[in-house]
């Protein structure tokens, strides 16, 4: 099966089991105690090609990415040495993360940029337990979510004080997110059947996104070169994963992407 819809239909399985497992009005309680949110759209706004730099332990088209995975570790290092902001998974079936992950990442003293709770969101039950956990930004993706809602899961991200990180991989999907409102709009570079990546067919996407959308390279990106390609196509962002994570040296290679600021104020 065509690894999203799998993916998919696990959640809708999840998050029925969570639901009957933990009330809504639960969540929402815990929100009253969570942090102030950060600004995920200010950072990546900054001049210079933003990183967002990924945790993540595992994934479908990769597997484990380090042996020595230390989640807490990888976003200190990560925050110390220049990403803009940090992506943490927190689905646990496929990319081994989990909300205590994003949890435990969001409320560290040395973490002090905005951490984003990467999951495949498909209820705003999710976007409430991001919230909760202390994260700042949400990641949505337009396939995932039903057209008729996605204005209202923008728009509950939101209210909650949070942005969203809106996932296209068509032209179209990149209106339709505007036209729901996503105020940051991401490309994805990995065709996720074939798991091929191709970053000129993020160009032709990122030129239907009106001015004052932020706009994100995601996926594929393999060392500052990429990051260089993206910053020329118009990029504001970008979202990196594996390339950092299989790094030997990890700081020398947060360094390699966040090239464009490095020196200044991060
Ligand atoms: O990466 C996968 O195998 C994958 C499979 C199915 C759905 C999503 C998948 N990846 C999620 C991502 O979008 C990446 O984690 C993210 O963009 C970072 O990409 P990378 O720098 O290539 O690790």
């Amino acid at each position: 099966m065509f690894m999203l819809d799998e993916i998919l239909s696990h959640k809708v399985q999840e998050v029925k089991e969570k639901q009957s497992l933990v009330p809504l009005k639960e969540i929402k309680e815990k929100i009253a105690s969570a942090r102030m949110p950060r600004d995920f759209y200010g950072a990546l706004k900054k001049p210079g090609i933003s990183l967002i730099a990924e945790v993540k332990r595992k994934s479908p088209s990769k597997g484990e990415l380090r042996t020595d995975f230390d989640a807490l570790s990888l976003a200190r290092m990560y925050a110390k040495y220049g990403a803009r902001a940090i992506s943490v998974l927190a689905d646990v079936k496929y990319f081994g993360g989990g909300a205590h992950v994003v949890e435990r990442i969001a409320n560290d003293s040395q973490v002090q940029v905005p951490v984003m709770y990467k999951e495949f969101i498909i209820d705003p039950y999710q976007i409430y337990e991001a919230r909760a956990v202390g994260a700042d930004a949400v990641l949505m993706i337009v396939r995932a979510i039903e057209p008729d809602r996605l204005p209202e899961m923008i728009e509950t991200a939101h209210d909650l004080g949070m942005q969203a990180l809106v996932e296209c991989f068509t032209a179209e999907e990149a209106e339709r997110a505007v036209t729901a409102g996503a105020r940051i709009v991401g490309i994805n570079n990995r065709d996720l059947q074939s798991f091929e990546v191709d970053l000129a067919r993020s160009e032709d996407i990122r030129r239907v996104l009106p001015e004052g959308v932020v706009t994100v390279s995601e996926s594929g990106l393999t060392c500052g070169a990429d990051a260089r390609k993206a910053e020329a196509l118009g990029f504001d962002a970008m979202l990196v994963g594996e390339a950092i994570l299989k790094a030997q040296d990890v700081p020398a290679r947060v360094r390699e992407f966040a090239y464009s600021y490095m020196g200044t104020q991060v």
